[in-house]
């Protein structure tokens, strides 16, 4: 990890701005929020929601946060300018910050998926009832099974593996996080939305920062011409990498420095 790949990741978004317009897209968890045990007390860098509120004014650039979490609990604890959109649920929630709140665009269960959410909800509540540290998040299209605070290492690969095969099903997509295993009921991805965000913006270059699995997925889709950061370590298909959170922040410090 070079304080070079955040020089350089910022002068392309900069670049980009100035050469016709960017979306400069961010994950929360693990990217602008250090990560914590309880996700309850997960909140933005106060470096991080600075710069973002100095970048929020900028022409040709376009602010989004992308996100595993339920959008309201994003947009509860992201603290981001008025304007910024919004993605929750992988890619199954899109919104954008208003008034204090999150104007959503609709989002519903067909009646077939909310059973099975509900069928997956009540395994994952059984599976995790004996297991001390572990616990169960219910989101709109999804449910997750948390295992950062389970102090027995082999309880918890056993609910892992125990997750992953409730996710087996056709209907299920399983994506395996940091301490979590996700079970959705939507095939939606973060690349999916990044598509979606860059086509409705009119933007040719998309820049993205993610620390997780999830991430990776946004980055496979990016191309060569967009700026990909993973935060932390681990294998990345990104083309730039900084060590953490706090590294994040300055390199938004910098691109809001070089814009504003
Ligand atoms: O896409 P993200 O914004 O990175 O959200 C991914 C998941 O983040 C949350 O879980 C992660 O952060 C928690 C709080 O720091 C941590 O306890 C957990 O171990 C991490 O996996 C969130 O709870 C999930 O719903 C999101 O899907």
């Amino acid at each position: 990890m070079s304080a070079d790949d955040a020089a350089r990741a910022a002068a392309e978004v900069v670049a980009a701005v100035r050469g016709g317009g960017a979306l400069l897209a961010l994950d929360f968890d693990g990217c602008l929020a250090p990560l914590q045990d309880d996700p309850e007390l997960s909140r933005a860098l106060p470096e991080a929601v600075t710069a973002l509120d100095r970048l929020a004014g900028v022409r040709g650039l376009h602010l989004a946060i992308v996100s595993g979490r339920a959008i309201g609990d994003l947009s509860d604890k992201a603290e981001v300018p008025q304007g910024t959109h919004l993605v929750g649920s992988h890619g199954g929630e899109r919104g954008r910050r208003q008034d204090g709140g999150v104007a959503l665009d609709p989002f519903t269960l067909d009646p077939e998926r909310a059973r099975a959410l509900a069928d997956l909800a009540a395994a994952l509540d059984d599976a995790v009832a004996p297991v001390p540290g572990a616990r169960v998040e219910r989101k709109p299209a999804s449910v997750v099974l948390h295992t950062r605070t389970v102090a027995d290492a082999a309880a918890a690969a056993r609910l892992t593996e125990h997750a992953l095969a409730l996710g087996a099903g056709d209907d299920v997509d399983a994506m395996r996080g940091k301490d979590v295993v996700e079970l959705s009921v939507l095939e939606v991805t973060k690349g999916d939305a990044l598509a979606a965000l860059r086509a409705d913006l009119g933007v040719d270059v998309v820049a993205y920062a993610g620390d997780d699995v999830t991430d990776e997925r946004a980055f496979a889709t990016l191309g060569p011409g967009d700026v990909t950061v993973k935060v932390g370590e681990g294998a990345s298909a990104a083309r730039f990498r900084v060590a953490d959170p706090d590294a994040m922040a300055r390199l938004l410090t910098q691109v809001a420095d070089d814009l504003t």
